[in-house]
């Protein structure tokens, strides 16, 4: 059978990552498109904007990972149980966005770098483990949604960008990632998918 759904990124993990899990959360059969960087120019200009990831879904390709994420956790329903929990989870997903564009538009800079991990990341790191604390170990509204998924799923990239792991000391934050890394179907895909660095 043809997959229902197509993801077309790079071959990194990055914006997509967090896309794939939450299709391998759901069972969602996708085919995993990955170009390299040596043949994006010959790409990007036959895409909507220019940009990966998009995802294709009964012949139709939409942009904007986040956007995708949110459509796909109503796929796979993860999503919250009413209007409010909603925008729980959309702020956290907001929130950690913000965080890896402070750390993505530093990384090449150490001076920067250093100043990030000294303050933007604890200031975020301390507020989200609130977050998860008063969550009993979830991102959102006390339960596994697709803010948990996401994060996990974002991790890896934005800790090889920070140059260390961000959630090291903070124990309910890492539990939030265990129990994402630890749904058979995610652990599967993490333990099979293409080895890349970022
Ligand atoms: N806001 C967009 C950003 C997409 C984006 O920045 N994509 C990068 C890769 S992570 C890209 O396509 N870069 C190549 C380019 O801009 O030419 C999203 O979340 O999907």
């Amino acid at each position: 059978m043809v997959p229902q759904y197509k993801l077309t990124y790079f071959n990194l993990k990055g914006l997509g990552e967090p896309l794939r899990f939450l299709l391998k959360y759901g069972n969602l059969d996708f085919e995993d498109i990955r170009y390299e960087l040596k043949d994006w120019p010959q790409i990007k200009d036959k895409q909507p904007f220019g940009q990966l990831p998009t995802l294709e879904h009964n012949g139709k390709v939409a942009v904007q990972s986040i956007a995708i994420a949110r459509y796909l956790a109503k796929q796979v329903k993860l999503t919250g149980a009413n209007d409010w929990e909603d925008l729980e989870i959309d702020s956290v997903i907001d929130t950690i966005t913000d965080l890896r564009a402070k750390i993505i538009s530093n990384h090449e800079n150490e001076e920067a770098m250093k100043q990030v991990r000294k303050e933007s990341i604890p200031f975020y790191l301390n507020r989200l483990e609130t977050i998860a604390k008063n969550n009993k170990g979830h991102l959102a509204v006390g339960k596994l949604t697709w803010a948990d998924v996401y994060f996990a799923g974002a991790l890896d990239f934005i800790n090889a960008r920070a140059g260390v792991n961000i959630i090291e000391k903070y124990p309910n934050l890492q539990k939030v990632v265990d129990t994402v890394l630890t749904i058979p179907q995610i652990k599967k895909w993490v333990a099979t998918r293409p080895k890349t660095d970022l």
